[in-house]
């Protein structure tokens, strides 16, 4: 029963770590810091004479860690990989070392936390234990699921690619952290209230790195990989004892064990799921759909009238074109050290147009893109949305004002399906048949996909329905057509044309494909060496004797 309840309770770092690195892709080596935090405090009120009931001790040792938690997530809000790793070593060495010099209140005279009438014996503590661990659990499932919660596996695959669909980043890292050492900080209350009084060695460096290995080896991000980590920490090193090999092999072969999932990233709980989901993949869905674009193919006509809105609402062409430029790029200049990749840029794009942008490499396209969807901060000029200046403003908020972007190199999170993420791009709840609809109009995958099993010219197109679901005002797609055969991308150019009328929105496309260009934009802008030197229709700009020389480097 000790040993039962020793791993239930050695769940709540190993899910802690599995919050933190498997879902935010946040190294922390210094989980056990946190249940330290925990157990410390509990010890203290305890010592203190405060006879609380034991939930209550739960609550505050959990409680306790979260300051420390929101310390080290303002840390990872400058930090990344490796350096964030050291940050967590340093935070775990600084706290056994404060555990070694201030060891935890009462452990010297032997005074034990006190668990309380009913659950004294070793049993009911098991199954208060039990309870807990449920609790926590239910709670962090609920979390997760919340916008926030899939923030963080948003932020985990890119942090450009969340603030493009309007979820801040810094939100996202301070609350996994502070989740994570709350989760942590519950399982140090109860391990002092199991044992009495614990020895913060308990809570050392070595002991830390034991559960992020844990974490990684089993898939912590997933609860049925942290519940295969803790049994492991328990059940292993009682094996070795019995067949009598020192326990330090234990630690050895959890390491080398782990190997293989820190090179690939997933944990045996990560690996079995995704097998799961491509087992299911490959099934028809209920609806008879597959995965395939011939099925969804066969309603392009409908959208090639372009009668059908998206949305039941009053979705019309509008008759005359609004006064007010849906975006307006003002005197735009951005310098890279020496190199000076936009100089004085002015562009206008009118409500309810397609206009394009090209120019040959290096011509500073992707470069406005950044600037104006907020990912460059330290351009000179302006950006105004309808009217609005956006100067200053990230890009998360950029996005949510209703600028929304696609990238050259696709950021769709692998881990979620299509309807998550469309959901997530939305920010608001979307009804199926609104997820099939823009899905339709895309031809993207069915929405049950999980986006891990569909290729990247689709992952393009499920960003592009992000994008659109979100209802945005202006919709900078970088490089659609990139990765995508000619009949998609005739089919793309279509629906790209399409897109004004049907979402009442402004789109801005870069491309190389000068077809597309010719055939869906009202407007085109010729960028060379970071300056605009032509701009009209796309017959007119892009005859103009200038461009032609800029593309084929002729007089
Ligand atoms: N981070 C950077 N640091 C220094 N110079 C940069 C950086 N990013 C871009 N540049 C330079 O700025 C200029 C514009 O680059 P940018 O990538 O915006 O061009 P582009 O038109 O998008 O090219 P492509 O079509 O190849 O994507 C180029 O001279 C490029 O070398």
């Amino acid at each position: 029963m000790y040993l039962a309840t020793a791993a239930v309770i050695g769940v709540f770092p190993i899910l802690s770590v599995g919050l933190i690195t498997g879902r935010a892709g946040i190294i922390t080596l210094c989980q056990l810091s946190f249940t330290g935090i925990g157990a410390w405090s509990v010890a203290a009120l305890n010592a203190a004479g405060y006879s609380l009931p034991i939930g209550l001790l739960i609550l505050l040792g959990g409680l306790a860690a979260v300051p420390f938690g929101l310390l080290l997530g303002l840390a990872s809000l400058r930090l990344r990989g490796i350096n964030m790793g050291i940050v967590t070593l340093m935070f775990a060495a600084a706290a056994a070392a404060y555990f070694q010099l201030y060891p935890l209140p009462g452990l010297s005279a032997g005074k034990v936390v006190d668990r309380g009438a009913p659950f004294e014996s070793d049993s009911a503590f098991f199954w208060l234990s039990l309870t807990v661990l449920a609790l926590v659990v239910g709670v962090v499932s609920l979390v997760s699921r919340s916008r926030t919660g899939t923030s963080w596996l948003v932020v985990r695959t890119s942090e450009r690619g969340a603030a493009s669909l309007g979820l801040p980043t810094a939100v996202a890292k301070l609350t996994v952290f502070m989740v994570g050492a709350a989760v942590s900080g519950v399982g140090g209350a109860l391990l002092i209230a199991q044992t009495g009084v614990v020895s913060g060695d308990s809570f050392g460096i070595l002991p830390s790195i034991v559960v992020f290995t844990l974490a990684i080896l089993f898939g912590a991000r997933f609860i049925e990989g942290a519940i295969l980590g803790a049994l492991a920490s328990v059940v292993v090193p009682q094996l070795l004892l019995a067949a009598g090999i020192p326990n330090d092999i234990g630690t050895l072969i959890f390491a080398v064990t782990a190997l293989p999932a820190l090179r690939t990233g997933y944990g045996m709980a990560e690996a079995l799921r995704a097998r799961l989901a491509r087992r299911s993949n490959n099934n028809p869905a209920p609806d008879g759909r597959r995965e395939s674009k011939r099925s969804i193919s066969r309603d392009r006509s409908r959208w090639r009238q372009g009668t059908e809105p998206v949305h039941t609402d009053d979705r019309v062409l509008p008759t005359a074109v609004e006064a007010t430029p849906a975006l307006s790029i003002l005197d735009l200049s951005v310098q890279y050290g020496s190199v000076r990749a936009l100089d004085g840029v002015t562009i206008s794009v009118p409500s309810r147009s397609v206009v394009a942008i090209v120019g040959p490499n290096g011509a500073g396209k992707s470069t406005l893109v950044d600037a104006v969807a907020g990912f460059l901060p330290g351009y000179t000029g302006e950006v105004r949305l309808n009217g609005t200046n956006l100067d200053g403003w990230q890009a998360h908020r950029r996005a949510q004002a209703g600028l929304r972007r696609t990238f050259q190199q696709v950021r769709a999170t692998a881990d979620l399906t299509v309807q998550q993420y469309l959901q997530l791009a939305a920010g608001r709840r979307l009804d199926r048949d609104e997820v099939d609809a823009v899905l339709d109009f895309v031809q993207g995958p069915t929405a049950r996909s999980l986006i891990a099993n569909v290729d990247v010219g689709s992952r393009r197109l499920i960003e592009i329905g992000g994008g659109l679901v979100s209802e945005p005002a202006v919709l900078l797609l970088d490089e659609p057509a990139a990765g995508l055969p000619s009949s998609e991308s005739e089919l793309l150019g279509e629906r790209i044309s399409l897109m004004p009328s049907v979402f009442k929105c402004s789109v801005v496309v870069i491309e190389h494909d000068m077809t597309l260009v010719h055939s869906v934009c009202d407007e085109v802008t010729v960028l060379n060496f970071g300056r605009v030197i032509a701009t009209g229709s796309p017959k007119h700009a892009l005859s103009d004797p200038l461009v032609v020389s800029a593309f084929l480097g002729a007089e």
